[in-house]
């Protein structure tokens, strides 16, 4: 797994240089015990007993010094690795495939963001139970020379309360599961509300059954689970805490009587005793921390794996740049769809076809019948379930698929148009290119620049948007373009002028169209139709008569304008 890896690798390298520092400082907290207890009992320091308070200021100012070194490194070594893993996260969802991005879906990707959070700490939380067990184990050591028995004694109690923890932790760990299932359906809901807050607003018993039913159903059993999750949390630590009273009770009372062990000796055992419950309160809460890295490992684990990443085989694929496009050919192309969760099977049936340079084509078909999903086969963001498709008759790859849907631009049914200038277009008012779509899209007067994000300001009209969508993909200045129901939003008459205008001015600058549509009116602006139904294509009608009918009967029109 990669995220262990990440982990293993930058801990192995911190983890010599910081066990070595941790051995250090615990052995220095453990020498201050004994110092402590050695002046109480007066017994003096086997060295320059005359310099006892100097030892002593020695032993602090390298105690504090080692645990400042060692905590600011600490630091370091968190932030890196949660920025590491962030990263690591985010590279991986941009390197995945349509398909893994759409069977995932955005919660699970919100929570594993978080998780990353979690298994960052691991380091520190390793370090500091390093460093209590050294202290517990110098503690024991020196009990041990005391007393074996009363240490005996104390072992015994705390492996009792670690078997005690480690059951009740079991049952606490399925707790924990089930809440992160919760969490993911509670992002779930909150993006139904959020996505469709228009549509909440116009119902009563929409707005009321979501609230009701569904997000506070979901946080009323998360939080019964949280409260019953950490009432167990507690009582483990309450018992834990309270059991110190009763090896002090015994070490007390039951001790110096039963085995004869002298007030000093007792002394020192009940102060060794107190700064033990420190370090194993420290390995205590340990074991909660445990589960939750365990159980974020385990689903990061799980992501991983659904995001299977195609970037290893992008560099050596590259497709030929320089090329120009010629055709796209679908070699028996099909596709699946099997949605266990919701019972929905579809197969789009083997496609065959081939598309050349400077056609425009429509996609036409009913509802459901294979459209958008030949769109997405088309644009590369399908891959085929079985058979293959051609760029300029080299089969495109997984590891080419990036390169290939670079050669095309689209604008999407539910297109988004993003905050930031990431394609970086020179959107200034001397951008020739620029003017000219934002003259055909009849814009001029809608569309303010942002200047400080330089991008268009995105509070559109749906079909001013599907316009300023098309402006970017022009801009691109790819030779393929796909427009998925892009005049849809448009009214009839900017739809007219679409069909009518748009389209063949592209064709005439070279541009190959594809549009899949519902406008039959318009058919006769396309040199090619392809119709669908239920997952096969029932017609391909080259339809360059009708075409070159309607450009001449526009030509006519024109110059009988002029
Ligand atoms: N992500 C998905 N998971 C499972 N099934 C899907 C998924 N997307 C689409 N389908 C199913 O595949 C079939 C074809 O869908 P597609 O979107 O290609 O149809 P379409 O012809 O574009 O329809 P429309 O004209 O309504 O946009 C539908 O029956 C749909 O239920």
């Amino acid at each position: 797994m990669n995220f262990i890896k990440t982990l293993l690798n930058r801990s192995k390298k911190a983890m010599g240089f910081m066990l070595i520092l941790g051995i250090f400082n615990s052995i220095l907290n453990a020498g201050l015990l004994i110092f402590i207890n050695n002046t109480i009992i007066r017994e003096p320091i086997p060295f320059f007993p005359e310099y006892d308070w100097a030892f002593f200021i020695a032993i602090i100012l390298a105690s504090l010094l080692c645990s400042r070194f060692f905590q600011t490194y600490m630091i370091r070594l968190t932030n890196n690795l949660l920025f590491d893993f962030e990263i690591m996260i985010l590279k991986k969802l941009r390197m995945a495939s349509y398909q893994d991005f759409e069977d995932i879906g955005n919660e699970k990707i919100y929570t594993a963001i978080n998780d990353t959070k979690v298994l960052g700490n691991v380091p520190e939380v390793f370090m500091n139970a390093f460093n209590s067990l050294i202290v517990i184990f110098v503690c024991f050591g020196y009990l041990f020379y005391i007393s074996p028995i009363g240490a005996g004694l104390v072992v015994v109690t705390m492996v009792f309360l670690l078997i005690f923890y480690l059951v009740r932790n079991n049952a606490i760990e399925k707790e924990l599961n089930e809440r992160r299932d919760l969490q993911n359906t509670y992002y779930q809901y909150l993006a139904d509300m959020l996505h469709g807050f228009k549509e909440l607003k116009m119902g009563i018993l929409r707005n009321n059954n979501i609230f009701n039913k569904f997000l506070v159903k979901n946080r009323v059993k998360g939080k019964d689970i949280a409260i019953d999750t950490s009432i167990k949390y507690m009582d483990n630590e309450l018992t834990g805490y309270y059991s110190w009273y009763i090896i002090l009770g015994i070490v007390m009372f039951v001790l110096p009587g039963a085995f004869n062990i002298s007030s000093e000796k007792t002394t020192a055992f009940l102060i060794t005793i107190l700064y033990l419950i420190g370090p194993v309160a420290v390995l205590i809460t340990l074991i909660p921390t445990y589960t939750m890295v365990k159980i974020a490992a385990e689903r990061l684990n799980l992501i991983e794996q659904m995001l299977d990443p195609i970037q290893d085989k992008i560099e050596k694929t590259k497709l030929n740049d320089a090329e120009p496009f010629k055709e796209i050919q679908f070699k028996n192309v099909t596709y699946f769809y099997n949605d266990e969760e919701r019972n929905q099977k579809f197969y789009l049936q083997p496609i065959n076809l081939t598309i050349k340079k400077g056609e425009i084509i429509f996609v036409t078909g009913g509802n459901g019948s294979g459209k958008s999903t030949f769109g997405n086969l088309l644009t590369g963001l399908y891959k085929p379930y079985e058979g293959d498709i051609y760029y300029n008759g080299l089969p495109i790859d997984r590891g080419q698929l990036m390169y290939y849907s670079d050669k095309i631009s689209a604008v999407f049914t539910t297109n988004y148009i993003f905050s930031e200038n990431y394609d970086e277009f020179q959107l200034a008012a001397d951008n020739n290119e620029l003017t000219a779509h934002i003259d055909m899209m009849k814009m001029q007067e809608i569309l303010h620049l942002n200047e400080e994000k330089n991008a268009f300001d995105k509070n559109l009209s749906k079909g001013q948007q599907k316009r300023l969508a098309l402006i970017y993909a022009l801009l691109e200045d790819k030779e393929i373009i796909v427009l998925d129901e892009w005049a849809a939003e448009q009214d009839p008459g900017f739809r007219k002028y679409f069909y009518e205008e748009i389209l063949p001015h592209l064709k005439e600058q070279g541009k190959t169209i594809i549009a899949i549509t519902h406008d039959d009116e318009y058919y006769d602006k396309a040199t090619r139709v392809i119709k669908f139904n239920f997952g096969k294509i029932v017609s391909d009608k080259d339809n360059l008569a009708q075409f070159m009918k309607s450009k001449t009967q526009r030509t006519i029109k024109q110059v009988g304008k002029s």
